[in-house]
């Protein structure tokens, strides 16, 4: 059975709307409740001129779109549970805002067969065209070693 079932330029989307209630469950979930995503008046000052959804929300979408790509190698068959080790030059471009419905495309750009991790490149574009986040996401194919002694 192959460890993996990644080539480069196997692609997946994923697509979100980004309501008020996901910026406000966000925060409530890691407390942060920054006035850049919970307080109107205070970013009506701003060159945004409203509130913002967390940058981190956004990582999170593109941790979907790396679980689509997961779901679609665990279908064919792998011996390996694959897991992330994290994310290299994650930039946020434009802002999101409450409403903005986000584009996520994920694009394996390198496969290391003998370190068992692929790198792929992230992007994430709101509905008018605009790139508001780029990022690489590594992914570790971890060798399932328990079950293949089983199996012996
Ligand atoms: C506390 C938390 O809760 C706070 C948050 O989560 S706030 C929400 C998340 N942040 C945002 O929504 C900010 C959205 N971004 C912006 O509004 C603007 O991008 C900016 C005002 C932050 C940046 O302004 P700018 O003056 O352009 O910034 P810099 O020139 O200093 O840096 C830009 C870096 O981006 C890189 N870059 C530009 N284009 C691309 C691209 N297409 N692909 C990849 N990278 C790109 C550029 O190289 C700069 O990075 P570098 O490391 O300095 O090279």
């Amino acid at each position: 059975m192959k460890s993996m079932h990644a080539e480069i330029g196997d692609a997946v989307r994923f697509s979100k709307t980004v309501g008020e209630a996901d910026v406000y469950l966000y925060a409530g979930i890691t407390g942060d409740f920054s006035g850049n995503h919970v307080n109107d008046e205070f970013m009506k000052k701003s060159i945004y001129g409203q509130r913002i959804a967390h940058g981190a929300l956004t990582i999170g979408f593109m941790s979907t779109a790396s679980t689509l790509m997961i779901e679609r190698s665990l279908s064919q068959g792998i011996d390996s549970t694959p897991v992330s080790l994290g994310y290299d030059r994650v930039r946020f471009l434009a802002p999101v805002f409450f409403g903005d419905t986000v584009n996520v495309t994920y694009t394996i750009k390198e496969v290391d067969e003998e370190r068992r991790r692929t790198r792929s490149q992230v992007e994430v574009h709101n509905q008018k065209g605009v790139l508001v986040a780029v990022g690489e996401h590594l992914l570790k194919w971890v060798k399932n070693e328990v079950a293949e002694t089983e199996a012996a």
